[in-house]
């Protein structure tokens, strides 16, 4: 699919959040400070586009909240309640900018875009790398419609969904562990070569209708905790008692820990906690393999098992469930259907009844265990990739 801008003049939004992108040195090391006018002014402009730029944030993206993102939510939505408005561009952090980004694409209800970018060479270095992103995302903004929100970074184009910051410092920080980019930048155009899945789209969350500053105490409190040798469930339990309303284990392997972490998430789901897990390892989708604290006990705890989503997303993807409106005995499965766009399929029901992290309402009944996923996880896992 080759995407070349309509006939006729193209007006975006730029929404200025901080980052590198606007980034100076500030005696000690660098900070955000720039204004979006500043970012905006090293890039050349694509011709025909015009741009009008919202200040929202000068932060850099690791101090991201929240109550900043859901500001950032709200921003967007206001900028594209203009219908004159061909499309957004929001530069941003990279250290965050894959949270913030897919937090948006889970509300994103318009088919114009949203897209974001950001540098990871400072704006007042001379080879910063944030004129020629912020060239190519409005490029991108001015030309695709339907696709969701999009990370233009590097002359790629990728989904928000599944994208992760892969380099600390290289130019070309992102990608998908599993996919391809969805595209890339051609000479005067834009080359998509897939439409990415997403679910079906949220509404705003009733938080996102009031000013940040009155929502800051009251937002859902979701931690992430890592699983390593010697992991003690203190962590988890003491989350709970901190007032987590959801957790992200980030468990080892294809989503695995231990009994006592095991018996903690059952503790904490009892709670009304939505726990969900996720894996620490760069690729592949986390799946009910292993007993003895691994996924299969973590799922009879009550967790949810986030497919190939990684902590970052699968932490958005809980603090969504969380702020939607829908009752609480209906969050685990609201959790599911955000986990369920995801890109790549779920693997499907394998022998011996083991499954991955389909949901457990729309996964068949498990048929008598020929084979328990402790005895043969290896013939499981052959069957799998068979
Ligand atoms: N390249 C960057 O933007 C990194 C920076 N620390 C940030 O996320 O704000």
């Amino acid at each position: 699919m080759e995407w070349i801008r309509a006939e006729g003049p193209r007006r975006l939004v730029l929404i200025s959040t901080g980052g590198t992108i606007a980034s100076r040195w500030q005696g000690s090391g660098y900070a955000a400070e720039a204004s979006g006018d500043d970012v905006l002014a090293g890039a050349a402009l694509p011709a025909g586009i015009s741009v009008e730029v919202v200040d929202l944030f000068k932060v850099n993206s690791s101090r991201m909240t929240s109550s900043l993102q859901l500001t950032l939510l709200r921003a967007v939505h206001d900028a594209l309640a203009d219908p004159g408005v061909d499309g957004v561009v929001v530069t941003h952090g990279t250290d965050t900018l894959e949270e913030t980004a897919f937090l948006l694409d889970l509300h994103h209800t318009d088919p114009r875009p949203v897209v974001f970018t950001g540098a990871q060479r400072p704006l007042s270095a001379e080879d910063s790398d944030g004129p020629g992103n912020v060239y190519d995302a409005l490029q991108v903004a001015a030309s695709v419609h339907d696709l969701g929100v999009l990370v233009v970074f590097d002359g790629r184009v990728h989904a928000a969904r599944g994208t992760v910051k892969t380099q600390t410092l290289a130019a070309n920080a992102f990608a998908d562990p599993l996919e391809e980019s969805v595209g890339r930048l051609g000479f005067g155009s834009v080359a998509i070569r897939r439409t990415p899945e997403r679910p079906e789209p949220l509404p705003l969350p009733p938080a996102a209708h009031a000013p940040a500053d009155e929502t800051a105490g009251s937002l859902p409190r979701v931690d992430m905790i890592a699983h390593h040798s010697d992991a003690d469930p203190l962590f988890l339990d003491t989350a709970v008692e901190a007032g987590a309303q959801g957790i992200v284990l980030v468990a080892t392997g294809a989503g695995n820990a231990t009994p006592r972490i095991a018996e903690s998430v059952s503790a904490a789901v009892a709670k009304g906690v939505l726990v969900a897990v996720t894996t620490r390892v760069f690729a592949g989708p986390v799946a009910e393999l292993y007993t003895g604290g691994g996924a299969v006990d973590l799922v009879r705890a009550g967790a949810v098992l986030t497919g190939t989503l990684r902590a970052g997303q699968a932490r958005i993807a809980v603090l969504s469930a969380l702020l939607a409106d829908v009752a609480p005995a209906r969050r685990t499965q609201l959790l599911r259907r955000l986990l369920d766009g995801s890109a790549h399929p779920e693997p499907t029901l394998l022998p011996g009844g083991v499954r991955t992290s389909a949901p457990a309402e729309a996964a068949a009944p498990a048929a008598p265990a020929a084979a328990s996923a402790s005895e043969a996880p290896a013939e499981q896992l052959k069957a799998r990739t068979a």
